[in-house]
């Protein structure tokens, strides 16, 4: 199993690199980890508890199931992951069954925060996207698909996101093997990760 951790900012595009990387390869060939999947049950807390929460710090996910269920992974087994509402910033109770294949993709901004799962890698990619393009593609997507408004996502970008970006995500393009550049849609960098891909496979 080849195992490829994709990190980059909110809004920089990796759940989209991840989907064309699908398309490239042979059906069946690919299996996705979302970071988002993994954020900590929150069922204890209010609603008005929850939105306090930084979403945007390592400590806001549970990295411990995310590493375990890789091993799973790795080691031939199905896990069940969770799915995550944006809507309710909580788990849903829902499991989404996954089964391992010849490549893994782990993606979310934190995942190369996490030594132990860094170490998990064979492949560590940071997509890159300017942050002003990033607020933008942020806004439209959350507004139209993740229940918010102006005020909401204005808010959490000036209190967490940006000083949490700084912090934790931005550094870790030390650990990168590869940085894509995605302000704009890059087909080239896509096509060098099949090539990647294929070669090692
Ligand atoms: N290179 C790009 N150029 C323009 N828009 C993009 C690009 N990559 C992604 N987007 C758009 O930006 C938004 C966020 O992209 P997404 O892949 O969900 O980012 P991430 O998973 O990193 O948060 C989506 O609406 C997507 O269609
Ligand atoms: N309840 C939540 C949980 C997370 N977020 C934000 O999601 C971002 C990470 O997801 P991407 O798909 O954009 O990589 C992160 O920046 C969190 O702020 C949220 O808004 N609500």
């Amino acid at each position: 199993m080849l195992i490829i951790g994709i990190a980059g900012g909110t809004g920089c595009g990796k759940t989209t690199v991840v989907n064309k990387i699908i398309d490239e390869l042979p059906e069946g060939e690919v299996g996705v980890i979302s970071q988002d999947s993994y954020y900590k049950d929150t069922s204890h807390l209010s609603f008005e508890e929850r939105i306090k929460i930084n979403f945007d710090h390592p400590r806001s996910i549970d990295f411990d199931l995310l590493e375990q269920h890789l091993k799973e992974l790795k080691q031939g087994q199905a896990i069940h992951q969770p799915v995550y509402s944006f809507v309710k910033h909580n788990r849903t109770g829902d499991t989404i069954v996954t089964h391992p294949r010849k490549v893994m993709i782990v993606e979310g901004i934190l995942i190369l925060t996490n030594p132990e799962l860094r170490e998990m890698f064979d492949i560590k990619i940071f997509v890159h996207a300017d942050t002003d393009e990033r607020l933008i593609r942020r806004l439209k997507r959350d507004i139209s698909e993740r229940g918010r408004d102006l005020d909401e996502v204005l808010m959490r970008y000036q209190t967490t996101l940006k000083p949490m970006h700084e912090q934790f995500i931005e550094p870790m393009k030390e650990h990168a093997d590869i940085i894509i550049p995605n302000n704009r849609h890059n087909m080239v960098a896509i096509d060098i990760l099949r090539q990647i891909i294929t070669q090692k496979l």
